[in-house]
C-alpha cells in the first residue's frame, strides 16, 4: 500500500519526520510517498521536493550506511546541527547563546574503518556497512575522506585478501599520519606464521607506515606520527584522534580561548594531548586519561619538545577515580573532553570546586547537557556554547562550552 506523507522536520538522527513515521533522505516540507506501514520507511517517490534539496556528491549515498544528509544544502544542514544542540539543552532548562555551527570538515576525515567479508558467493567485499543492514557494500571511493587516505582502499583490499579465508568480519582501521598510512586490524584473531609473513609483504608493497593486528606489530617502515603545532607525537595503534585535522585545530582554538590566561589547568580525558600541548605554550598542565598508551605518547612528545610549560601526564580512570577537590586545588581552569558517556561523576566534583573556569568539549550533546546542569546547580554559569561539525553529512555534532563562576 502506498501512502503520501508530508515531512514536518528532520529528526535528531537525520531522518525526515511525519507524525510517528521516519523517512530517511527527506527534508522538511517535502511531500513523499512510502510503501507499507513501517515506522521507518524509505521514500518510493519525492512528490514535492524541498528548495533545500541538492544533488548528493557520492554515488553510494542512500545505499551506504555512512552518510545521512548529503541531499541537504550546507547552510540549512549546519543550522540543523545547531538546533540539535539547542534541543539537547532544552529538557534541562539550560539557557545559552548558541553560536553558529563551525564547519570543521577541512580536508576530510583522517581515519576510516573499512569492513571486509566474503560475499554471498566467493567474492571478497571491502567497503562499508550498508544503510539499515548488516550487509557490506563494496565501494571504490568515499568523498568524506582526506585525500591523504586515497591509497587506503587499495591497501585494505590487499590486506583483506591475505586474510580472506577468515569467516569472521574483519575491521581495517586506517589513519592518515605524517609518516604515511597506519593500519590496525580487528577481528583477524591470532595470526598464523604464514599470514604474518604475507601481511608483512602486503604492508611493504602498499607502502604502509605501520601494520598492527589488535595492537600487535606486524610491520613498521616508520613510526606513525602527527604534528601538533610544532610538536611531533608518535601514535599508539588505534589511539583516539579527532576525526579531522581541522576539527582538532578548531576545538583546540576554542579550548585555548576558553581557558584564557590561566597559569595552571587540568586537561581531563586528554588523549595524546592536542589541547594539553597547545595549552602548555603558556599554561602549566595536568593531563589525565585512562589510556596508558596515549599518556605515554604524550609524555614522550613533551620530552622531545622545547619551550613548553611543565605538563604532568597521568594515567587514571576518571570514571572510577575522578579528580577530587584536593587534586583540583590550585588550578585556574579545567578542560574536560569525555567519551560519549560524558563525565557524570567528575562533573559532580567540579560543580563544587574552587576553580576560575571550566571548558567542556563534548561529542554527545545529551550527556553534555546532563553534566552542564550538574555544574549549574553547583553555581556555575554557562557562558558560551559553540557547535562544531567534523562529521559532515552525519547526525553527530560536537560542541565546546565555557563556564565561569
Ligand atoms: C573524546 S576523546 C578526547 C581525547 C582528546 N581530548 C583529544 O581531543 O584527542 C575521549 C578520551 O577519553 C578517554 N577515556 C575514556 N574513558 C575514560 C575514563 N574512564 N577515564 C579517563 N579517560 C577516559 C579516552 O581514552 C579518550 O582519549
Amino acid at each position: 500500500m502506498t501512502e503520501r506523507l508530508t515531512i514536518s522536520h528532520v529528526g535528531h538522527r537525520g531522518d525526515g519526520v511525519a507524525g510517528h513515521r521516519f523517512v530517511p533522505f527527506t527534508l522538511a516540507g517535502e511531500v513523499v510517498e512510502v510503501e507499507g506501514r513501517d515506522e521507518r520507511a524509505l521514500p518510493s517517490a519525492i512528490l514535492v521536493p524541498s528548495a533545500e534539496r541538492i544533488q548528493p556528491e557520492c554515488r553510494y549515498f542512500g545505499s551506504c550506511g555512512g552518510c545521512a544528509l548529503q541531499h541537504w544544502a550546507p547552510a540549512s544542514y549546519l543550522a540543523w546541527k545547531r538546533d540539535l544542540v539547542a534541543a539537547a539543552l532544552r529538557p534541562h532548562g539550560l539557557q545559552a547563546d548558541i553560536a553558529e555551527t563551525i564547519d570543521a570538515h577541512g580536508a576530510g576525515r583522517r581515519r576510516v574503518t573499512f569492513h571486509a567479508r566474503r560475499g554471498q558467493g566467493t567474492n571478497l567485499v571491502v567497503g562499508f556497512a550498508a544503510a539499515r543492514s548488516h550487509a557490506l557494500i563494496a565501494i571504490d571511493a568515499c568523498p568524506i575522506l582526506d585525500p591523504k587516505l586515497d591509497r587506503a582502499l587499495a591497501a585494505a583490499r590487499a590486506v583483506a585478501r591475505v586474510l580472506e579465508s577468515a569467516t569472521k568480519p574483519l575491521d581495517i582501521q586506517i589513519t592518515a599520519t605524517d609518516s604515511g598510512l597506519d593500519m590496525e586490524l580487528r577481528g583477524a584473531g591470532k595470526l598464523s606464521e604464514r599470514q604474518r609473513l604475507e601481511l608483512l609483504a602486503a604492508g611493504n608493497a602498499q607502502g604502509l607506515a605501520r601494520l598492527t593486528n589488535h595492537g600487535d606489530l606486524v610491520m613498521q617502515r616508520e613510526p606513525p606520527s602527527i604534528q601538533i603545532d610544532a610538536i611531533r607525537v608518535q601514535l599508539p595503534p588505534g589511539v583516539f584522534l579527532q576525526a579531522t585535522t581541522k576539527g582538532e585545530e578548531v576545538l583546540s582554538r576554542l579550548v585555548l580561548d576558553g581557558v584564557g590566561k590561566a597559569k595552571k589547568a587540568a586537561d581531563l580525558f586528554c588523549g595524546v594531548g592536542p589541547f594539553a600541548l597547545r595549552l602548555a605554550t603558556q599554561t602549566r598542565v595536568h593531563a589525565v586519561d585512562a589510556d596508558g598508551q596515549a599518556i605515554a605518547a604524550l609524555a614522550a612528545a613533551v620530552r622531545g619538545a622545547s619551550g613548553l610549560k611543565p605538563i604532568v601526564a597521568e594515567t587514571r580512570d576518571l570514571f572510577r577515580r575522578p579528580m577530587m577537590a584536593a587534586d583540583l586545588k590550585g588550578l585556574d581552569a579545567v578542560v574536560f573532553d569525555p567519551p560519549r558517556a560524558g563525565a557524570e561523576t567528575q562533573a559532580k566534583i567540579l560543580a563544587k570546586a574552587d576553580i576560575g573556569r571550566i571548558v567542556a568539549v563534548s561529542c554527545n550533546p545529551a550527556t553534555f547537557a546532563r553534566d552542564a546542569a550538574t555544574l549549574i546547580a553547583g553555581g556555575w554559569k554557562l557562558e558560551t556554547v559553540t557547535p562544531v561539525d567534523q562529521f559532515r553529512w552525519s547526525a553527530h555534532v560536537e560542541l565546546v562550552a565555557t563556564f565561569s563562576r
